[in-house]
């Protein structure tokens, strides 16, 4: 199913098909409830970091090259191993079902629809299997180091029997940022909505609002190991064979100890600014993560990403590849599955327009040359 054929089945289209990818985020914003939009929206603390990593963005300059055959712009890439018809992805976020009924299942389509890799929340809220019997683009499954490290293994077993293609390690995460939104919304998931593949005695209560309480950072505390160092990466590595994947370095040291440790690729990620305020802007980290790994892995980038332009910029400074975590959940929410290969799809077309237009017919003809970060600027 491509996503116009998607968006022509009458039952799931009430939107028609947006220009840019702002126009999803309003028609999300029109159909969630207050306290889930917030959830999505929001960061921690000042949300500076937030705000930051979409400035980063608008301060490249791209320096385009002319009288470059670009009647044919490949947007393809290989990513460990396999071949995606984009660079763009879809970053992990928990609980599609808040979002859509259909949730991740409907997600996994859209993904494939686009043929793009989607990167399945271990809080998503339907189980592996169900999203791995929708999809027909890889899949990758992210982990929190939980404690019941029993837990995790039968996790990493599941996702490789059913074909999910890495494991993701997010590492930014030992604890959940302070998020004044869900505190002030006493944020707790929905009746009906669980973390479909965590066995709900490590899950909390929910919490009300007026507690000053939120209930996923209550849960995250009592369920993520904050003990866990590099040295235990070994115990996961042991587990699985799948190709492990670290998110949320942003740092040239950690970088070269992620290589040392033998991940296989790394995400530069600051978790959307949800965790640690006033890291980074992603883009801005981008270029030090990179030179330190020297392409030993392929690095990936969240954070900010809006549309093809930002993916090229990204690109640009070395990442194989970018992932989108709140233009997807606009997407699923706007129209399901139709609505986040529309996403992806839309984003691409962006990323193949700006590469004719800049005289970079393929990825492998990016670098760093086709960009200036505004502090450069001469
Ligand atoms: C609603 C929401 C839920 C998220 N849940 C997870 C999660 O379960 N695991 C994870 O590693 N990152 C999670 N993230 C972070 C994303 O993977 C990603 O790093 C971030 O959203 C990228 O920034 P962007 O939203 O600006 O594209 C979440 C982000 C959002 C917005
Ligand atoms: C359920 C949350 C812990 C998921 C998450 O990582 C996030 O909201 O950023």
């Amino acid at each position: 199913m491509t996503a116009r054929e998607a968006q022509a089945a009458p039952a799931t289209s009430p939107v028609p098909r947006p220009a840019v990818l702002g126009d999803y985020e309003t028609a999300a914003r029109g159909r969630l409830d207050g306290r889930v939009w917030d959830f999505v929206q929001g960061g921690a603390e000042s949300e500076r970091t937030v705000g930051d990593n979409r400035r980063a963005f608008s301060r490249v300059t791209l320096r385009p090259r002319v009288l470059v055959d670009v009647s044919h712009c490949d947007t393809g890439t290989e990513l460990l191993g396999a071949r995606l018809r984009t660079p763009l992805g879809i970053a992990p976020t928990a609980y599609h079902q808040l979002v859509h009924p259909e949730g991740e299942v409907a997600t996994a389509r859209g993904a494939g629809a686009a043929g793009a890799l989607f990167v399945v929340s271990i809080y998503a809220s339907h189980t592996l299997e169900d999203i791995a019997a929708a999809a027909a683009a890889p899949l990758w499954l992210q982990l929190y180091w939980l404690r019941r490290r029993d837990l995790l293994a039968e996790l990493v077993g599941r996702a490789a029997a059913v074909g999910y293609r890495a494991i993701v390690l997010t590492v930014d995460a030992p604890r959940l940022g302070r998020r004044h939104r869900d505190a002030r919304n006493g944020f707790a998931i929905g009746p009906g909505i669980r973390a479909a593949n965590l066995d709900p005695a490590v899950m909390t209560a929910a919490h009300l609002p007026g507690t000053g309480r939120s209930a996923l950072a209550d849960h995250a505390a009592e369920a993520v190991d904050p003990s866990v160092t590099w040295s235990d990466l070994a115990w996961l590595r042991e587990r699985s064979d799948l190709p492990l994947v670290l998110k949320g370095i942003l740092t040239a040291q950690d970088a070269a100890l992620a290589v040392r440790h033998g991940a296989d690729a790394i995400v530069v990620s600051n978790h959307g600014g949800r965790q640690l305020d006033r890291t980074p802007a992603t883009l801005d980290a981008l270029a030090e993560v990179v030179d330190a790994v020297g392409g030993a892995v392929p690095v990936l980038l969240d954070g900010g990403v809006r549309g093809g332009t930002d993916a090229f910029a990204a690109l640009a400074l070395g990442a194989r590849a970018v992932l989108l975590g709140r233009p997807a959940l606009w997407g699923l929410a706007a129209d399901g599955a139709a609505g986040v290969a529309g996403v992806l799809d839309l984003a691409t077309e962006e990323l193949a327009h700006t590469m004719a237009l800049a005289g970079r017919p393929d990825l492998g003809s990016l670098d760093r040359s086709a960009v200036l970060l505004r502090a450069e600027r001469r």
